[in-house]
């Protein structure tokens, strides 16, 4: 750690966090990252505190007087203003953040990336605190290219697809169609804090991850979160196939997303973390747009580096299609396509995506295997037994 300088060859000092969501799937991580590689302090926050349990405990780590963990619901504890005084940057990841849950508790949802995250941007700007504050691809929306006929020579065209974060427009569709309150919510959260940028000077850098994908993503249903909840696609699609049973493809898996490995992303991060000069002002995707693929691609693909990691054969059928009224309810809409334009996080940062779909595939499924196989194997033995 000694020594470590910024891009413009400055040392780096050490400084204190306020990680809002810590506990999280990308807060996790970070905080490994910023223990393992870093001198920095983490206060970290979040009500659950698993994921992070092998970086609180036991008290012998190197890294234990780096990292407190506070189990405070953001909603309603006073507690939050002071944590941020202390620190010297505040990131924000807390949020509800997984499909299934926009258009079926839309309240929640929008309270959560908005209502919540607005106490924060306060305590920040008000007392001169630095903020990283996560938003989304998804205030993108639709593509321009998505209104065009299926036949129109135009889709094939990257100016009509290809997302960049000074020039697209936020395309959602009606109210009716829930699933863009999520979208919405951050869209505003992040005028705010673009708004408090302008008038009042805050500085502040925001973060639109494009499917960061990698361990420790969500849950696995029935053995560490509820037995009905629906997780992101990596967690459905592990679920599926350590259960043997077929990859459900929403409305023909026809949909296009760039996955990025969380390892690479988590390099983004650290990046504007210590080099506040080049980062702040600036909204960053952080995505892979060399792993395009279509949702039943990523089925295939799955499947396949499943069956290597595991040992096991394929399914005969190894996917099935479903409605997305059926799988997600009344008022799912989808993104299209989803291509980060990467010409600002490049020449502010210099920062560049180093890993395959399959790599990160082959590493994602080697952990899902080796965490959940044999838990899923013991329910599934008890609910035949019973
Ligand atoms: N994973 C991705 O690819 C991705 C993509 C786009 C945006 N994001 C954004 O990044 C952020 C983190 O995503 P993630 O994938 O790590 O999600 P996650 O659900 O794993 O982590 C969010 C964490 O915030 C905590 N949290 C939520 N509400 C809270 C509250 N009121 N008080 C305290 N803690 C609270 C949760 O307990 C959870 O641990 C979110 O804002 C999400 O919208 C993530
Ligand atoms: O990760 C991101 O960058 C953002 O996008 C995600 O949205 P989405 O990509 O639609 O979420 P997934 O649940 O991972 O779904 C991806 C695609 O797979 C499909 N899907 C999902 C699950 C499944 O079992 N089958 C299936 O076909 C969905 O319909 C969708 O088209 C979530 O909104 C956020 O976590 C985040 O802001």
């Amino acid at each position: 750690m000694a020594g470590r300088v910024d891009l413009d060859g400055n040392p780096i000092n050490p400084i204190t966090i306020c990680m809002i969501g810590a506990g999280g799937f990308i807060g996790s991580h970070l905080c490994e990252k910023l223990m393992s590689e870093t001198p920095h302090k983490v206060l970290a926050v979040d009500v659950y505190n698993d994921k992070i349990k092998h970086l609180l405990e036991p008290a012998t780590l190197t890294w234990a007087d780096r990292i407190q963990f506070h189990r405070i619901n953001i909603k309603n504890d006073s507690r939050l203003e002071g944590l941020i005084k202390m620190a010297d940057l505040t990131i924000n990841l807390a949020a509800i953040c997984t499909p299934a849950d926009y258009n079926t508790r839309p309240l929640d949802t929008i309270y959560s990336n908005f209502i919540d995250a607005l106490p924060v941007v306060k305590y920040c700007s008000e007392n001169g605190k630095r903020l990283i504050h996560f938003s989304t691809c998804e205030v993108y929306g639709k593509t321009i290219g998505a209104f065009l006929p299926k036949d129109s020579p135009l889709r094939q065209d990257p100016a009509y697809y290809v997302l960049k974060e000074d020039a697209s427009p936020c395309i959602f569709g009606s109210i009716e169609k829930q699933r863009w309150s999520y979208a919405c919510a951050k869209q505003l959260i992040e005028r705010l804090i673009y708004a408090e940028g302008a008038e009042n000077g805050l500085e502040f850098t925001i973060v639109r991850p494009f499917n960061w994908i990698g361990p420790r993503m969500d849950f696995i249903p029935g053995i560490d979160g509820p037995s009905e909840g629906v997780p992101r696609v990596l967690a459905c699609f592990s679920n599926n196939l350590l259960r043997r049973e077929p990859l459900k493809l929403v409305d023909g898996g026809e949909s296009q997303r760039t996955f990025i490995y969380i390892k690479d992303a988590i390099e983004a991060v650290l990046l504007m973390i210590e080099n506040p000069a080049r980062a702040n002002g600036h909204i960053f995707n952080v995505g892979n747009p060399n792993n395009e693929v279509t949702v039943r691609q990523l089925a295939e693909m799955m499947t396949q580096v499943y069956s290597k990691v595991s040992g096991e054969s394929s399914l005969e059928t190894p996917t099935i299609d479903v409605s997305s009224k059926e799988f997600y309810g009344e008022g799912y809409d989808d993104s299209d396509k989803r291509i980060p334009d990467m010409t600002i996080i490049n020449k502010q940062l210099g920062w560049n995506p180093k890993t395959s779909l399959w790599d990160l595939l082959e590493s994602t499924l080697t952990y899902q295997h080796r965490t959940y196989a044999e838990a899923i194997k013991q329910a599934m033995s008890k609910t035949t037994a019973n």
